[in-house]
């Protein structure tokens, strides 16, 4: 059975200031270096063979902390990048106009091909990140890899495996470094393929990490 550890990026500037990301980027707040190096603490002793992280700044900081941890190289995976938010990216959240907090739910309501302008869907973030997590099925056997990735982005992902719809993520807290499981078998029993062992674990940080929703 292949277990893949799926983990959100430390906090960052934006995230404390509670400004869109996306795919932009901003760096990692001390307390999001901290966190990084409590996941690295926590994962050093689970034989992660293969750090996989979204090439954006703030995924590959934290990946790198975790990969000192686990004496492991760091690979980049663009399609593990945040979902693109387009030309709402670096706004503040409590700013957006009527028309702007429309084209932001639209993202999350089930509108077929909903997307901010100039951003992606949430069937096309679901594909890439899908592709990205089958790809880990090709590692050789007994590889146990940790995909560093983002809070939408990882949410859809958990989502979809669950059979939710890739929107149904806004109901999925995952915090900063917080850590998720998830592990593909082969079971009469459960589902065959993927199922959710863990989703939004944080009881490896030694403070509540900070959620766009609860500053
Ligand atoms: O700000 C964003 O784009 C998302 O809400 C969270 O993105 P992050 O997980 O990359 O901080």
């Amino acid at each position: 059975m292949l277990q893949v550890y799926l983990v959100r990026h430390g906090e960052t500037q934006w995230n404390a200031e509670r400004r869109i990301q996306g795919q932009s980027d901003s760096p990692l707040t001390q307390k999001g270096e901290d966190q990084a190096k409590q996941v690295g603490d926590r994962v050093r002793s689970l034989g992660i063979t293969h750090i996989i992280t979204s090439d954006l700044g703030r995924t590959r900081r934290t990946a790198e902390i975790i990969a000192d941890a686990c004496g492991c190289e760091v690979i980049a995976d663009p399609r593990l990048r945040e979902l693109n938010m387009g030309v709402l990216e670096q706004r503040h959240i409590d700013t957006l106009t009527a028309e702007e907090e429309m084209w932001r739910r639209q993202l999350v309501n089930g509108t077929p091909d909903g997307r901010i302008p100039e951003g992606e869907s949430m069937q096309e973030l679901s594909d890439r990140m899908h592709g990205a997590l089958q790809s880990c099925l090709e590692l050789p056997p007994g590889s146990r890899p940790l995909l560093v990735s983002h809070g939408i982005a990882l949410g859809c992902l958990v989502s979809t495996i669950l059979g939710l719809p890739a929107y149904a993520e806004r109901r999925l807290r995952l915090r900063n470094c917080s850590i998720s499981r998830i592990d593909h078998q082969q079971s009469a029993w459960l589902a065959s393929g993927w199922v959710v062992e863990t989703a939004g674990d944080v009881s490896h940080l030694d403070a509540p990490a900070l959620d766009e929703l609860q500053r």
